[in-house]
Formats: C-alpha cells, sequence, structure tokens
C-alpha cells in the first residue's frame, strides 16, 4: 500500500503558560482547535506539560512491555474488546495491542501490571499513572475549548467529570520487503477524543475530507489529535470522525500510545447545534452502548457506525 507524501496538517501550540481560560489567547486558540476538528478532524498539538523524560520513559517501557511472553499478555483480559489483548492477526500481522481500561484510575493501573508482572513493576504503574494523568489534562483542555468556542461551556463540566480514559499501547513490527506493510486498517475511533503519540517512527496516515491520505509526522513534543465517534454525534455532525490508518516503514518497529476518553453515560447532543439549518442528525446516546454495539456488529462499516447506532 502506497503512503501519501507528507501535508501539512493544523499545528496548535498548547504550551503556553498564558493559555489561562478566559484570556484572549485561551480564545483564539480554542477557535484554532474548533476550526482545525471541522476542517480536518484532526491536528497536531505541542504540549509540554508531559515531560520528554516521561513520554520517553513510557514509550521505552513498552519495548520491556511487548517483550512478555504471549501468555502472559493474553491475561490481559478488559471487560470487552478493543481494550484487552489484541495479538498479531492474518490480517494485521504487524499490530499488536495492550489495552488499559482506566489509565487514571489506581486500582485499575495496579491491577493491569499485576498480571502483567506478577513479582511487580511499581515503576511501570507510576509511569502509565503519571503520563495519563498529564494526557487527560491535555484532552480536558481541548475539550474545554471546543465546548467554549461552540457556546456550550454549561455543559463541559458535566461532561469532563464523567469522562475516563481508555489506553492503548501498540506495537508494530517492522515489515521485512516481502511483508506487508499495513499496521492498521483504515478506521475511526469510538471514543470523544483520541490522543496519539510515537516513538521516533512514522505511520500514521489521516484522511482529509478531499479523500486523500496524509502521512502525520510528528514534531518534538508532539501528540496528534483526533474527533472520533463520539465527538462527531455530540456535534450534530458538525465535526466528521477522522479516518485514519497505519502504514510501517520496512524493518522498523513502531511504537504508539492512544489515549481515547469516554463518557461514561450517556451524550447529550447540546440543543445549540440543531435549528432550521442544522436539522437534527444524532440522537442523544450511551458511550459505551457504542463499544458494545462494535462487538455485537463487527461487520458494520467503520463510517456507518455512528450513524447506524444514534443517527436520526
Ligand atoms: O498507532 C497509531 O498511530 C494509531 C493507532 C490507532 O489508530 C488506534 O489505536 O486506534
Ligand atoms: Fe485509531
Amino acid at each position: 500500500m502506497g503512503s501519501e507524501t507528507a501535508q501539512t496538517l493544523p499545528f496548535i501550540d498548547l504550551t503556553n503558560d498564558n493559555l489561562k481560560p478566559g484570556s484572549s489567547y485561551w480564545l483564539s486558540t480554542a477557535k484554532d482547535v474548533r476550526a482545525a476538528f471541522e476542517e480536518y478532524s484532526c491536528f497536531l498539538a505541542v504540549y509540554d506539560k508531559a515531560s520528554k523524560e516521561l513520554c520517553n520513559s513510557f514509550i521505552h517501557s513498552l519495548l520491556e512491555l511487548f517483550d512478555l511472553p504471549e501468555e502472559t499478555k493474553i491475561k490481559n483480559i478488559s471487560e470487552g474488546q478493543p481494550f484487552g489483548y489484541y495479538r498479531r492477526q492474518p490480517e494485521t500481522p504487524l499490530f499488536e495491542s495492550v489495552g488499559i481500561a482506566d489509565s487514571t484510575n489506581v486500582e485499575v493501573v495496579e491491577s493491569f501490571t499485576k498480571t502483567l508482572w506478577p513479582n511487580g513493576n511499581e515503576r511501570f504503574s507510576e509511569l502509565m499513572l503519571s503520563y495519563g494523568k498529564k494526557i487527560s489534562e491535555l484532552d480536558k483542555m481541548i475539550t474545554r475549548m471546543l465546548f467554549e468556542s461552540y457556546g456550550v461551556e454549561r455543559y463541559s463540566d458535566s461532561h469532563i467529570n464523567s469522562t475516563v480514559y481508555k489506553v492503548r499501547v501498540n506495537k508494530y513490527k517492522g515489515p521485512k520487503s516481502d511483508e506487508t506493510n499495513l499496521g492498521v486498517f483504515a478506521h475511526t475511533d469510538l471514543g470523544f477524543i483520541t490522543i496519539i503519540q510515537q516513538s521516533e517512527v512514522d505511520g500514521l496516515e489521516v484522511r482529509l475530507k478531499g479523500g486523500s491520505w496524509v502521512a502525520v509526522s510528528f514534531p518534538p513534543s508532539s501528540y496528534i489529535i483526533l474527533a472520533g465517534d463520539g465527538m462527531m454525534a455530540w456535534s450534530n455532525g458538525r465535526i466528521q470522525h477522522c479516518v485514519h490508518r497505519v502504514i510501517i516503514p520496512r524493518n522498523k518497529d513502531r511504537y504508539s500510545t492512544g489515549i481515547f476518553s469516554f463518557h461514561t453515560g450517556v451524550v447529550h447532543v447540546p440543543g445549540e447545534f440543531i435549528d432550521e439549518n442544522h436539522p437534527a442528525k444524532f440522537k442523544s446516546f450511551d458511550h459505551f452502548g457504542l463499544v458494545r454495539f462494535r462487538s455485537a456488529n463487527p461487520t458494520v462499516p467503520e463510517e456507518d457506525r455512528i450513524k447506524i447506532y444514534c443517527g436520526v
């Protein structure tokens, strides 16, 4: 499968200490966030609250994690796919992924660590919890900006307070020259927002509105932020979910982490999104119901899933 050449995606600086809610810089950045989601369904963000050392150590800890024997990794069974262990499959022979059900919850993370390292690995738990916390703060900032830019900020606290953060850590084995270079098929994520970071090897591609694929290259300390199915329905379709896939360069292993925000209850589509010019396209929906819907209906095409699940 051929990759497209690099093309510019929106790039938003979220490092600034002046980024205080209510400041003019905050408001103009919030506008940029909304415009990026509406136009591209994604953007690159620089963010420095998770230090370089923390991110590097976390990504590095994944080498050790994926080196565990398969019979150990398989013990990480979560309360439902896709958050358990995903082993290499014939259709995606490079891709292997481990899910952590709630990355900011101490008990959940410690029990995950105990499953994989019965003799303990406190360092991994600490890294996961620190990383999860910093990235959840980034998610909250983006969520606040988005709600504010649409004038629906009065819903942001209740949305954020009902959010949990699922994590998937991924390893893609570098393909040999005679092997497929497909890491992951084109898909959309089920959550509200996805935040992805990677080791130094690129491979993620996002599809733009016109249908062209863009290879994402990550500047230092950057993340890509993707709109998920949840955001698409919440915004009544003003924002489209980001279609993305992964293509791995020859002979280079790639590691990545994805943090997915999920509402633990019902996501309400704000009434502000619906008027004469914007008829209702989505009903309020149970967000984890969407996860169950996918498990029960694995053949529904990725891009149709959210419309079938809660479209009007
Ligand atoms: O590895 C990546 O860059 C993306 C992974 C992905 O799409 C996912 O975990 O849903
Ligand atoms: Fe994804």
